[in-house]
């Protein structure tokens, strides 16, 4: 077996990992990154760069079919699967050129490829060909789908995100399992795009969504358009000649069978820790077998192992996994002057319509840490100006403040330009700002952020710090 010794060895040539390999090279040249797949990582192969075409597609179908209200009549709407598809999978593939054209551009002695496992705490076999003796180690190894064992009987017709963006065409129907944020962003772009869905959750979950109040309204939203039931009793899946075969209990109806051409796992992702021999690294494990590790440096106890992005299983999130790679690669080269780094406030975005933002803490949270010291401000879309203005009128938001500070604490969201709301809402939180703070800044006329300034001021009076906001206020416009 070929021998090889150095600084600094990573795990993954993720978004973590490649963040990882270039934070570590600013201090040495004797380092190696590994990665047991093909390069491309999952964020452009087959997470947020394919999901985000496919829904992009959806969209435009949306707005054209929501056209006649305004007047405008585009006539039957024709979706071409194969376009749809052909486009989803040219741009995903330029997406990945970009990240190999990246990964390949580190000298080739760097890059080393195969399964990478634990035979020590220092010393890592890769592909069962290279044997490398790391004095530091970052883990950046990804996670996977999570498939519960029943799912197996639908044999060839189970799919996970990764087989959808394969898909040469659209099929007529897929059973979504887990209304989860993959299911609910690919569920709901598959459904506007004429394929039929039926969504299964357990245990009333329903995206990140943790108000019961935004949950309810968020549910009755997605059922306009498709079935969805956050508690599903299912009793049978089943391969059949046509497809998948589904048996459910339905509130109203009762006992249901359906077939479905697919089934879509989309229940979880698990981090990619249990093929590592983790056990031979000794470092401290959770009950689950994932590492203990510390939320600042990354590092695991004050070992010289260091562990970064969706492998960690805290925010799998890509701009977390690229400031935990950057972390971590930056300690795992200073080992053991392991510094502190920068860690964002929450952010989290659900790309459907309307889109899902969360900021900060949650509601619960907020009561932990203020026992019941806090408020909840609120706003609905429905009569908001310019969401009314362009039919996207639909939504809550609910933003959260500390009495006596007045320090805006975080907020959810389920409405129009989420996106760019939960953009807003986390730069105030990060510059710790004030409720009355954040309403000294511009808001210009008409646009949705003044549905944010109305939650904003309803926050304050409940704070008791700002005054009653006036019904139907002239600086708001009609409808703000
Ligand atoms: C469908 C979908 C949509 C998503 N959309 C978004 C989104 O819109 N916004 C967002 O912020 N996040 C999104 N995410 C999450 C985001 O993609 C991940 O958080 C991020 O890509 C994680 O990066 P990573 O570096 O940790 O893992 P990866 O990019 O998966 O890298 C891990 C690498 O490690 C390699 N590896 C694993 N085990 C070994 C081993 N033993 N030896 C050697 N190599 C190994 C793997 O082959 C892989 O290349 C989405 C995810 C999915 C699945
Ligand atoms: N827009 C984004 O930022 C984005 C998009 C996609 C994915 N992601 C990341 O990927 C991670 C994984 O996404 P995910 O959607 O797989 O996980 P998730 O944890 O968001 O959702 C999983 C869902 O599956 C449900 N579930 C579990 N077992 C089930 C079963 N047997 N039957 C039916 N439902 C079941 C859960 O109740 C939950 O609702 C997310 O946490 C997120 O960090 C982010």
């Amino acid at each position: 077996m070929e021998k090889r010794k150095v600084d600094v060895a990573v795990i993954g040539a993720g978004t973590a990992g490649m963040s990882a390999y270039r934070a570590a090279r600013k201090h040495t040249d004797n380092i190696v990154l590994i990665e047991g797949g093909a390069y491309g990582t999952t964020c452009a192969s087959v997470g947020c760069m394919p999901s985000k075409l496919l829904i992009a597609a959806a969209d435009s179908a949306h707005q054209l079919r929501k056209a006649p209200m305004f007047g405008v009549h585009p006539g039957d709407v024709r979706i071409d699967g194969k376009e749809v598809m052909a486009r989803v999978r040219k741009e995903r593939d330029r997406f990945v050129s970009f990240v190999v054209e990246a990964v390949e551009g580190f000298p080739e002695a760097d890059r080393l490829r195969g399964q990478a496992r634990f035979l020590s705490p220092h010393r890592i076999v890769v592909g069962e060909k290279v044997e490398v003796e790391a004095a530091r180690v970052v883990i950046a190894t990804g996670s996977r789908p999570n498939i519960p064992g029943f799912f197996k009987d639908a044999k060839d017709r189970l799919v996970v995100n990764d087989d959808i963006f394969e898909w040469d065409d659209l099929p007529g129907s897929v059973a979504v399992f887990g209304p989860g944020i993959i299911g609910l962003e690919l569920g709901q772009a598959l459904s506007r795009l004429g394929v039929r869905v039926r969504m299964f959750g357990v245990s009333g979950s329903l995206g990140p969504l943790q108000e019961d109040a935004i949950r309810s309204y968020a549910l009755k939203t997605f059922n306009e358009e498709f079935p969805l039931d956050t508690s599903a009793k299912v009793r049978l899946v089943e391969r059949t000649d046509d497809g998948v075969r589904i048996r459910f209990s339905d509130a109203d109806r009762g006992e249901l069978t359906e077939t479905f051409d697919y089934l879509l796992a989309a229940t979880g992702r698990r981090p990619n820790v249990d093929s590592l021999d983790i056990q031979n690294a000794d470092i401290a494990q959770d009950d689950h077998g994932s590492p203990l590790f510390d939320h600042y440096t990354l590092q695991c106890g004050d070992s010289h192992i260091f562990i970064a992005g969706d492998a960690n299983n805290e925010v799998p999130l890509l701009h977390e996994a690229a400031d935990e790679g950057r972390i971590a690669g930056d300690n795992a080269a200073r080992y053991p002057d392991v510094r502190a780094g920068l860690r964002r406030v929450p952010l989290g975005i659900v790309f459907t319509d309307p889109q899902i933002a969360t900021v900060g803490m949650t509601l619960k949270e907020a009561n932990e840490r203020c026992k019941e010291g806090y408020a909840v401000g609120e706003v609905s879309f429905e009569g908001q100006g310019r969401s009314r203005v362009i039919g996207a009128n639909k939504g809550i938001l609910h933003v959260y403040g500390e009495r006596g500070s007045g320090l805006f604490l975080g907020a959810e969201m389920f409405g129009p330009a989420a996106e760019h709301i939960g953009h807003l809402l986390a730069w105030s939180l990060q510059k710790r700002m004030t409720v009355s703070e954040m309403l000294t800044m511009p808001f210009y006329h008409p646009v949705i952020e003044e549905g944010v300034r109305t939650a904003l001021r309803d926050l304050n009076r409940k704070l008791d710090i700002g005054p009653q906001p006036i019904e139907r206020c002239l600086d708001c416009g009609p409808g703000g």
